[in-house]
């Protein structure tokens, strides 16, 4: 062929400065897009050999080479596949792919960032624009009689052309780095690229720095094969250990033989795994393989606890492994990540249009071929079948974990802890999945058993109708856990963020259902029958008494004769009160006044059968009183919620002082 100079088939002046500033941050996505151009030719001639359109050589070893110079600056992607003739680089090169180019650039320039397109699929070759000033590709196509060609372009609008000599089919393309991206060329950075989106592309990546010269390592001659060079074989010594006998005399002993040994040019290895594990069929996969596969893409060394594999090819196709990750500490948030592929090859982190929110906080990889990823977020967000993906990802998590309930009910409460804010979560996002895991979401009760919310309900019907009583923490609420037990009365552990607005949303399904915290209100159970006037006399004796003391008019107080004696003072906050209240200290409107809200606070409820009690009763004025007043509510307060800083410390010097007035 003469030397071919040409303007490529453009309306728009120059595109390369768009393409250039498109997605600043995402500049890596070149490997990405070339690599995979590389694996689809590779892929594409296999598919050909198959069908016996083509035959390779017995010894060919289809595989992509990266081949980076820090030196030159120049990066090569080297594929064996399946090439391109001349008139296919001017098919697929200069014309329709920089049309294709233009045209998706001109619909997506005005965007901003939130409209991205996904993974910006679709950029393809001219990505390499974005870090290139210039760029060749030599290609032979496998086709017979093919002639090489050599194509050339430096970022305007013209390219060149021309024969050029290649042996084998497959194409080379070489980007000569721009100023600003000298970086990529770093062996380094080039290897975390490239782990990044081509871990599991399904052609071997080899990574070369040319300019490292030849990288040597050292093995058993007699594991050398056809394939390895060799520079020099020797032998290695034995290693020998002294020893002493039983007659105490020492014998040197040999504990490893002498070895041949061969130096040979470094084999080299893969950057990625070629058959990722979701590619399997589950039936295939070992515990010990998904667990290895969670360790080397989360990088989390902690086991997950369990995990489900998606797998299917009807109605859409779609693979994946989702885990379910343990929840070390209480405090740690849940922060998931789920990758998404694309026929091996990786789009993106979390994206949330495709997967559901509630999936997003556990650990996995999807890869759906079927998806359409080079249209906006927010098309995808409306794409009826995007919905169903994300539809059938819920489906079988739902399936999974009641499965698991009905038939490994024990390790199904054993991993309850860590899963509940997971489930809960997604019952409050997504109404199919409540649907499904409703009859199956338990509660730990105060012996650790756990129940189901229809079961609580059915234990404690004696004792209240339609309430469950819960703890939001086991050591503040210890003494109202002591009452509910020694009455036989039970309450249930709900001590994750997410339990408020869980209950809230069960009593919004379930009619007359109430959740009160164990300190919301005293039942009858706890309280002895007792005349009306009694205490109505005792309540105003008493509260004329604190509210003295406390300095506090508005404090509300109430007697009650408590079964339990020792228990002297405690505080109740009417369940609907103190939702208002945390729901006010959610939204950060600390330091408003509660009774804005119609929250009148607390209750300090004091008990008439207590000896202290009957001691202020009959010591209105007496001298100790007030501080007996104080201690008693600070005592009532430290049951139900932290004391500020304050009254913490107020708290200590008269705990002193009363420990002063005991030693007198
Ligand atoms: N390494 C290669 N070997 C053979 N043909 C190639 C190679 N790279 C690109 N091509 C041809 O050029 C065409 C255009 O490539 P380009 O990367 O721009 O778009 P694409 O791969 O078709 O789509 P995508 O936008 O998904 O990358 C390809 O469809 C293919 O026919």
């Amino acid at each position: 062929m003469a030397n071919e100079h040409g303007n490529l088939s453009i309306n728009s002046q120059n595109i390369f400065p768009i393409i250039k500033k498109w997605m600043y941050s995402d500049h890596d996505i070149f490997y990405r897009e070339l690599i995979s151009n590389g694996c689809d030719a590779i892929t594409k001639l296999k598919k050909l050999d198959l069908i016996g359109e083509y035959e390779a050589p017995d010894d060919i070893e289809y595989k992509i080479q990266v081949k980076v110079s820090p030196e030159k600056k120049t990066i090569q992607i080297i594929d064996n596949g399946i090439g391109m003739t001349k008139e296919e680089v001017n098919e697929y090169i200069n014309q329709i792919a920089f049309s294709g180019a233009e045209a998706f650039l001109e619909k997506y320039k005005d965007k901003t960032n939130e409209d991205q397109i996904i993974g910006h699929f679709g950029l393809g070759f001219y990505s390499a624009f974005m870090v290139a000033d210039k760029v060749t590709i030599d290609t032979l196509s496998f086709k017979d009689g093919a002639s090489a060609v050599h194509w050339e372009c430096d970022g305007g609008t013209e390219y060149d052309m021309q024969d050029t000599t290649k042996e084998e089919p497959g194409t080379a393309i070489t980007l000569y780095l721009n100023e600003d991206s000298y970086e990529f060329a770093n062996e380094y950075k080039a290897r975390e690229v490239i782990e990044k989106y081509c871990s599991f592309m399904p052609i071997p990546i080899f990574l070369e720095n040319e300019d490292a010269g030849e990288q040597t390592e050292e093995i058993p001659e007699e594991e050398v094969t056809e394939k390895d060079k060799v520079l020099d074989t020797f032998i290695k010594d034995a290693v020998t250990e002294e020893v002493e006998k039983e007659d105490g005399t020492k014998e040197t002993v040999e504990k490893v033989p002498a070895k041949k040994m061969a130096k040979i040019v470094k084999r080299p290895v893969a950057l990625n795994d070629i058959h990722p594990l979701w590619t399997k069929h589950p039936n295939e996969c070992t515990d010990e393989e998904y667990k290895e596969f969670y360790r080397t893409v989360f990088k989390d060394y902690k086991e997950p606890l369990f995990w489900i594999h998606l797998n299917m090819d009807y109605p859409f196709n779609l693979k994946g492994i989702l885990y379910f990750p343990k929840i070390n500490t209480e405090y740690e948030s849940i922060e998931g990540t789920i990758k998404l592929y694309n026929n091996q090859v990786f789009v993106a982190d979390n994206i949330k249009e495709v997967i559901p929110e509630f999936l997003l906080l556990l650990k996995g990889v999807i890869d759906c071929p079927d998806l359409p990823l080079n249209v906006s977020r927010s098309a995808l967000q409306n794409d009826g079948f995007v919905k169903k993906i994300s539809e059938y990802i819920t489906k079988k998590v739902g399936d999974k974990l009641s499965g698991m309930y009905k038939t490994d009910k024990e390790n199904y409460e054993k991993y309850w802890d860590d899963i509940n804010p997971f489930i809960k979560f997604g019952c409050l996002k997504d109404e199919k999945f409540y649907e499904k895991m409703k009859d199956f979401i338990i509660f730990k009760n105060l012996d650790g058993k756990y129940l189901t919310l229809q079961e609580c309900l059915d234990e404690n019907k004696e004792h209240h109708e339609n309430t469950v009583f819960y703890v939001t923490d086991e050591t503040e609420q210890s003494q109202y856990i002591n009452m509910f037990k020694e009455e036989g009365i039970d309450a249930v552990i709900l001590t994750h963020n997410i339990d408020q607005p869980f209950v809230t949303h069960l009593e919004g399904k379930n009619e007359n259902l109430k959740f009160q915290r164990i300190d919301a209100d005293l039942s009858d159970s706890f309280k002895e029958e007792t005349s009306e006037d009694e205490l109505k006399e005792l309540t105003e004796t008493l509260s004329d008494v604190f509210k003295k003391a406390l300095n506090n008019d508005k404090l509300n107080i109430k007697v009650e004769k408590l079964k339990n004696a020792s228990i002297s003072s405690m505080i109740t906050l009417s369940e609907q009160d103190r939702r208002m209240q945390d729901m006010m200290k959610m939204y950060n409107m600390y330091g408003m006044d509660p009774s804005m809200f119609g929250a009148n606070g607390q209750t300090l409820v004091l008990n008439a059968n207590n000896d202290l009690v009957k001691y202020i009763v009959d010591h209105k004025d007496g001298e100790n009183t007030p501080v007996f007043c104080e201690q008693l509510y600070d005592l009532a307060l430290l049951s139900h919620a932290p004391l500020t800083p304050e009254q913490m410390t107020n708290f200590i010097a008269r705990s002193n002082k009363i420990m002063e007035l005991l030693a007198k």
